[in-house]
């Protein structure tokens, strides 16, 4: 699909985002700008708050403070179904990899969910025919041809990671969010990982949480980081990476 001439470099925003827990609060005056084409990364400490932003950007919870923006429109009170819908999707939310079902099975049943959240049985495998050839596409796109008809228990854990992330650009979404997409992998799976977010960031925004900073240096655009819920710098991998607030972060005493 052709990237609209018109879409707005920003896709999604936050404004003074905030969460309160029960007198806790867990983020506080976060703005973001996540804009097409680029990856954002989100880091910080243990306990920053990155899933908490991650958790408001998505509706799974309902901001105490201020407003998020998708493609011109303000999601703020927004369900997640209807964000999801919208564009903005989440790797976890539809990552339930079937483990018996094949490659291209598991692509089918993401290709026909009508908005990420929900899976509809009553349509027999063998009727989804239809959608092999958008499936087979992704297949290619993620360098899983090989495995296309591989039951999902039997690939290496990385590539059941790249199999997730293409059941979510099933739904081609607009921004793509990633909790740590890295997690768990070996350099080799890391880098082939790498090389796929960078590609399907192409036409579209995705922000991530990473906690693998050598990722974060080689793919990651945008770089901003959190600490005890605040915004503590924000700026491209070379400028944050020396700011001496971000170092103390990560190597003080009080991190
Ligand atoms: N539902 C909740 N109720 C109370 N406190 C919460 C809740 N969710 C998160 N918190 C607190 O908010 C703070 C931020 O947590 P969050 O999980 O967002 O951090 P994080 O940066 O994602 O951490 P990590 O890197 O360890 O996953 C933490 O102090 C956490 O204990």
């Amino acid at each position: 699909m052709p990237v609209q001439q018109d879409q707005p470099r920003v896709v999604l925003s936050a404004r003074g985002l905030g969460k309160d827990f029960a007198g806790f609060t867990a983020v506080n005056d976060v703005d973001l700008d996540v804009e097409h084409g680029r990856i954002h990364a989100l880091i910080g400490p243990n306990g920053a708050g990155k899933t908490t932003v991650f958790n408001l950007l998505t509706k799974f919870l309902t901001p105490t403070r201020g407003s998020i923006t998708l493609l011109g429109q303000d999601i703020t009170a927004r369900k997640p179904a209807e964000v999801a819908r919208l564009g903005l999707v989440r790797s976890f939310q539809i990552s339930a990899v079937f483990p018996h079902l094949t490659v291209l099975e598991n692509l089918r049943v993401a290709l026909q969910r009508p908005n990420g959240l929900a899976t509809q049985f009553w349509r027999s495998l063998s009727s989804l025919d239809r959608l092999n050839p958008r499936a087979d596409e992704l297949i290619a796109q993620l360098g899983l041809t090989e495995y296309r008809d591989t039951r999902a228990m039997d690939l290496s854990y990385g590539r059941k990671r790249v199999l997730e992330i293409a059941t979510t650009l099933a739904l081609d979404p607009k921004v793509l969010l990633l909790d740590e997409p890295m997690a768990g992998m070996g350099l080799e799976d890391v880098r082939t990982v790498a090389g796929i977010i960078r590609d399907v960031a192409r036409d579209r925004a995705v922000l991530m949480v990473e906690h693998n900073l050598s990722v974060v240096a080689d793919i990651c655009d945008r770089v901003t980081v959190l600490q005890r819920g605040e915004i503590l710098a924000s700026g491209d991998y070379a400028t944050v990476s020396t700011d001496p607030r971000v170092r103390t972060a990560y190597m003080g005493t009080d991190a």
